[in-house]
């Protein structure tokens, strides 16, 4: 309990038991977390799990039906929005188009009262740090969308909010501007030092930026941890699948042994990984996650343990992701074809054997959803 509240005091936003119910459904079920001071933390999940009803009880915009919101110790439930220590930054910036940029950014320091000329002291600073040093005299419109997301930026965190709530800011900028953007934003956020909650569905978003990301599915978390430890370490078959690509084979659990799982596949292919779930027992269905990268190519004659005969269906070039499609006792994998001209040469329809260390996979109880 003693660690409890010294997590609770270091934390800048605490989430206790949090439920939002819309009539049958839990949109936010029991979710309790805790967002340490200055830290980077991301919210993930595919559409529908509940992370923008989430956000908005966070920001006041929405009430829960139970359970507390505490920011830097002091409970929230009641607050008004506008009254709460946070900002929010929109898929949709919500920019003033009429107005400049200095203007855009002034309106919340004006709705603070702050004197003209300490608000011109504070714009210039803030468009410094967001890397638009002078642009006080342009219009959005005059801005490339890039810049206009860090105007955005600049206009909530020049207020100097303890939490900074972010609603998949990225989402409309093509490609490119977002992997630039993933970056910039993980630079701003510790330059600045505010703490951000990030929403999204983009797991690569997630992972880049964040310090710890919940992943939630269905109003509850899966799991909550740094991004290498969801990649390396997914407690949950959910997790394996929706962080990092992954494959999945679908088969029986015929031996444990310190940890090690021995599967048979459908076509008796025997493979092996680690046990990710208590309780596997012989005889139970199990379903084992090995990611592209971990997965070497060999050829047949060469086969050796936890080797699994494939059948290459194409390959799929996509430079340093360049991948092979497998089928493999009847199942569709995916592997990663190495990048220093070692890659064998594959031709569809030629069979190999895919292998990998047992220490690299994970077993789950359970057949796939
Ligand atoms: N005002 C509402 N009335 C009824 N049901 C709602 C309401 N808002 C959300 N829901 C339901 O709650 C669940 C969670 O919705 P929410 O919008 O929070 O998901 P999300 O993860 O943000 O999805 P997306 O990524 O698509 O925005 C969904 O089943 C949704 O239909």
């Amino acid at each position: 309990m003693a660690d409890a509240n010294a997590a609770t005091e270091t934390a800048d936003l605490v989430c206790d038991r949090l439920v939002r119910r819309f009539g049958d459904t839990r949109a936010v079920d029991e979710i309790s977390l805790s967002v340490p001071a200055g830290s980077f933390f991301s919210i993930l999940g595919p559409s529908g799990c509940g992370k923008t009803t989430l956000l908005r009880l966070l920001a006041g915009f929405d009430r829960p039906d139970d359970g507390d919101i505490l920011i830097r110790g002091e409970r929230m439930n009641e607050v008004a929005p506008n009254r709460r220590p946070v900002n929010m930054v929109f898929q949709h910036l919500a920019l003033f188009p009429t107005m400049s940029v200095a203007d855009n950014i002034a309106y919340g320091l004006k709705r603070q009262k702050v004197a003209a000329p300490e608000r011109r002291r504070r714009i210039a600073e803030v468009l410094e740090q967001v890397g638009l040093p002078g642009m006080e005299d342009r219009n959005p419109q005059q801005l490339s969308g890039g810049q206009r997301q860090r105007v955005a930026l600049a206009r909530c965190l020049v207020l100097r909010p303890t939490l900074l709530l972010l609603d998949e800011p990225l989402g409309a900028l093509d490609l490119k501007l977002r992997e630039q953007m993933k970056v910039e934003l993980k630079h701003l956020q510790k330059a600045f030092g505010t703490t951000f909650v990030y929403i999204t569905h983009d797991q690569s978003e997630a992972m880049v930026m964040s310090d710890q990301v919940a992943v939630m599915r269905q109003g509850r978390f899966d799991q909550v941890a740094s991004p290498e430890t969801l990649y390396r370490h997914p407690e949950t078959p959910f997790v394996a699948g929706f962080v990092g690509d992954n494959n999945c084979l679908a088969g029986t659990v015929v031996a444990l042994d310190d940890g090690q799982v021995t599967l048979d596949l459908a076509d008796g292919s025997r493979v092996r990984g680690m046990a990710a779930s208590p309780g596997l027992q012989p005889g139970q269905p199990a379903q084992l996650f090995v990611r592209p990268e971990s997965l070497s190519l060999v050829a047949t004659t060469a086969a050796g343990e936890a080797a699994l005969s494939a059948r290459v269906v194409t390959t799929l070039f996509d430079g340093a992701n360049s991948r092979v499609e497998l089928t493999a006792a009847g199942q569709v994998l995916f592997a990663r074809l190495p990048q220093d001209g070692s890659a064998p040469c594959l031709d569809a329809g030629q069979t190999l054997a895919l292998q990998w260390q047992p220490s690299l996979a994970r077993v789950f109880a359970g057949a796939p959803a």
